[in-house]
């Protein structure tokens, strides 16, 4: 017996094992397996098939030991892989790697350390376990690799696996992949308090405020019967402040203690019936259940507040009264967390989520809870569409235009809402996809009756949608009637919003103050010294920072070529709007959202308490305040540059511009219905701005299908995008031409576009070039992707290039 193993590595194919006799009647697919390789090296693999025969003369290795006792992936998951790497051609290695959390995937580079704070009880460990402990108390981490010179390879895993689930050991991650547990303050009463309470109030006789928050907690403490209560629950009611306690702290009655707490917190409050769905949702629902039975996808396309997450509570609540299976797919963590807030009040403890930044020992502890079935919703990003769900009956995809489903610069860069769609077919489950501005993608399909198609054109409430105007700022220059970025008109909006005691966002979807410093003698600008970037300008941490790379420089206080002083800045940033905004509005509290300003911890959580309360009035920020704000008091959208939007190398720059300008609309006049979109632009009789402005949705998906049609980009056409990168730009350029050659010999000319030098020719010290390749749609893709591996296969055999990195990404 064989068995075709997987392993965490970038490398095609499976890889063949020898299955001694005591493991036959063990291994099933998608166990895992450990297995040797390349010399010395161990790894868990992943069995991906199994055969009595070999096809090839090999001799191959035997299996060391084999790590579950049922199989980790079922078969839909393992056919699913499958499809994923040879679909999107990655290697299933990759795919492994990026699926598995570390401890589900051991290696012998794998770190393993101390668990803090662990409590040994040496009794019940054997002797391996015994002698890692110990070898762990002298270093405080150690590899697999070290641990293999004490323990036999056969028993290495079972004593890690073992340490590990006694909590006395952990796997290392990388630092700054770190997720922060969340913390809680909560209060103890010291011991020999409450023994000596007359005299301890005795002592507090001159603090009578000290002496009730004393009593306070100890009444607390006797209600609930607990030994330590949460901070904010003895400070609900106001009644005390921070000194009082600090006062008792001081005094040593009381301790404060942190507490890390179980971030997947499985909800214990009483459950919350959904509210009822209007006629519209209703209708809504019904189609889409009629659409579900025919055994179609869905797209579920409703205006911005039309409650498209009631509909799929619905959805999911039917589900789950069937005992069946939810994967709810949303673009990022922050995102997960909202949805999470509002789905726990309705299905409880079944609600799981899952993410990138989740620790690794949360994520194993999803993976233990989906298959033991505990779990059965689940929402998560796109990594979530990986895991091992032992049955499952609907994928909802939320915002599935959203660019967050498909990272390009990801070597695993599969097309969620795709994926998921394939996923759907492959389990049998029913996909419903939803947004207010679909992709261009999806319009299509459901255009094509392939999908369902569901609309939802009014918002909950029958609140009117937001109105666009479109202002002609080149005319708002020459007249002179500007201050900054904004036309007088423009302000004169705001201020009145601002003075109704209501809300303002202003887009400017660009980070820093200033895209570059440059020098007024000479016109020196700083370059990334690894990217072929000009470095912008942040004036909030007053340094210039790489968007590429990350790399930060001190702002030149003269220019370092010609020393020149006279240093101006070009290019406007949304810090350098959010300053104009707070000069022009002094009166009143602006505050700001782009990555840079939202890093610190609390930092969603305090700003949306402050727009809830309307402290803030106006907010200036990026693409990020277009997604979910729900708040009943913005009224106005401001965006002061509209037409950079639009000038931006992408064919899909026209798309994207909508669903961003349409997505940020849609957070005005949420309640009063009254909302108001201003888009600043010097082109106001462009098509685009024209159709927007009479916001006709179709009207305006016509017009972006036709531009699309007539230049055979996609959705007409298949685009996959070939980028080569290396330290040396001769050796790139050579790479890309030899490749482009080879693909000469399968293709027309005409569907290859390039090699050429990418727009951003270097990133990270990695020269790139690219090739565009733009194939037919429908039966011949398949085809011409093998046409297209097989020459990529041709360009990997050559020798000189095997250190060029080459990603593929299909549909691009
Ligand atoms: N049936 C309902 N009963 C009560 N409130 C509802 C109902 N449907 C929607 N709402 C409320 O209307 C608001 C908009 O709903 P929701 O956030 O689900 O919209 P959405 O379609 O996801 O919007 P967007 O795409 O703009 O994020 C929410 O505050 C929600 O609580
Ligand atoms: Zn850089």
């Amino acid at each position: 017996m064989y068995a075709h193993v997987i392993l965490p590595l970038n490398l095609k194919g499976t890889f063949t094992y020898e299955i001694p006799e005591e493991f036959r009647a063990s291994v099933f697919e998608g166990c895992r397996v450990l297995v040797a390789f390349g010399g010395t090296k161990i790894y868990t693999g992943l069995v991906f098939g199994l055969s009595s025969t070999l096809k090839e003369d090999l001799c191959p290795k035997p299996i060391v030991s084999v790590l579950d006792k049922e199989p980790l992936l079922g078969t839909a998951h393992i056919q699913f892989y499958k499809w994923l790497s040879a679909y999107y051609q990655f290697s299933l290695g990759e795919l492994y790697r990026f699926a598995f959390p570390s401890s589900l995937k051991l290696e012998s580079e794998t770190i393993v350390r101390p668990y803090a704070g662990a409590q040994i009880d040496w009794k019940i460990l054997d002797s391996n376990e015994v002698y890692l402990m110990q070898a762990l108390s002298v270093q405080s981490h150690i590899s697999l690799k070290e641990i293999q010179a004490f323990i036999p390879k056969k028993h290495l895993i079972q004593t890690i696996r073992s340490l590990i689930e006694l909590h006395y050991i952990e796997i290392d991650e990388k630092i700054g992949e770190r997720y922060v547990p969340k913390e809680v303050v909560y209060l103890e009463v010291n011991s020999g308090i409450k023994e000596n309470l007359a005299h301890v109030l005795l002592n507090l006789k001159r603090a009578p405020k000290q002496q009730q928050l004393l009593l306070h907690i100890l009444q607390l403490l006797e209600e609930t019967r607990a030994t330590r209560l949460k901070k904010s629950h003895v400070f609900k009611n106001n009644d005390f402040g921070q000194s009082h306690l600090k006062g008792l702290v001081e005094k040593g009655y009381i301790q404060e203690l942190l507490v890390q707490i179980d971030r997947i917190e499985t909800y214990d409050k009483e459950l919350q019936q959904t509210p009822e769905l209007s006629p519209q949702q209703q209708n809504a629902l019904a189609s889409i259940t009629e659409g579900l039975a025919s055994k179609m996808p869905v797209l579920l396309d409703g205006v911005t507040g039309s409650g498209k997450t009631h509909i799929y509570m619905e959805l999911i609540l039917d589900a789950l009264h069937q005992d069946e299976n939810v994967l709810f797919l949303v673009p990022e963590i922050a995102l997960a967390k909202q949805i999470t807030q509002r789905l726990e009040k309705i299905v409880g403890s079944v609600l799981g989520f899952y993410h990138s930044k989740l620790t690794d020992f949360e994520k194993v502890e999803v993976w233990k809870k989906l298959r033991l079935n505990e779990i059965k919703v689940l929402i998560g990003t796109r990594q979530a569409l990986l895991l091992p769900f032992p049955s499952l009956k609907l994928i909802i995809v939320d915002e599935e235009h959203d660019q967050a489903y498909r990272p390009r610069e990801h070597a695993v860069n599969y097309n969620t809402r795709d994926a998921a769609l394939m996923m759907g077919h492959m389990y049998n489950a029913a996909v419903v996809l939803g947004s207010a501005t679909p992709s261009l993608e999806s319009y299509y399909l459901a255009q094509k009756g392939k999908i369902h198609y569901v609309e939802l054109a009014v918002r909950y409430g029958q609140g009117a949608l937001p109105s666009y105007k479109v202002h002609d700022y080149k005319k708002a220059l020459e007249e002179k009637t500007t201050q900054g970025e904004f036309s007088n008109q423009t302000l004169k909006e705001m201020e009145h919003v601002v003075e109704q005691d209501n809300q303002v966002l202003v887009l400017h979807n660009r980070r820093g103050f200033a895209n570059v410093v440059e020098c007024g003698a000479c016109g020196h600008v700083t370059y990334c010294s690894n990217c072929d970037v000009v470095m912008t300008y942040h004036k909030a941490s007053n340094d210039l920072k790489c968007h590429y790379c990350g790399n930060k420089s001190a702002v030149p206080v003269k220019c370092p070529k010609c020393s020149s002083v006279q240093l101006i800045t070009k290019g406007i940033g949304v810090e350098q709007i959010y300053e104009q905004v707070n000069q022009l509005f002094p009166q009143v509290e602006v505050r700001r959202m782009d990555v840079d300003a939202m890093r610190s911890k609390f930092a969603y959580e305090a700003l949306f308490e402050s727009l809830a309360q309307k402290e803030t009035q106006i907010l200036v920020g990026t693409q990020m305040i277009s997604k979910g704000l729900d708040f009943d008091h913005i009224e106005l959208v401001v965006v002061p540059r509209a037409d950079q939007l639009l000038y931006v190398q992408d064919f899909r720059a026209e798309e994207r511009a909508y669903q961003l300008l349409t997505q940020v609309g849609g957070r005005a006049g949420r309640v009063s219905g009254k909302g108001k979109v201003i888009i600043q632009t010097f082109n106001p009789t462009n098509p685009f701005f024209e159709l927007l402005q009479k916001q006709k949705q179709h009207a305006i998906y016509q017009y972006l299908l036709a531009e699309r049609r007539k230049f055979h980009y996609p959705p007409f056409t298949k685009i996959v995008f070939i980028e080569l990168r290396h330290r040396r730009e001769d050796k790139v350029q050579r790479a890309s031409q030899y490749l482009g050659s080879l693909l000469q010999q399968f293709f027309h000319p005409a569907t290859i576009l390039g090699p050429e030098k990418s727009p951003i020719g270097r990133i990270n010290l990695l020269y790139q070039y690219q090739i565009m390749l733009k194939f037919p749609r429908g039966k011949s893709y398949k085809k011409h992707k093998e046409l297209l591996e097989n020459a990529i296969d041709a360009f990997a055999q050559v020798e000189a290039y095997r250190s060029i990195k080459t990603k593929i990404i299909v549909d691009f």
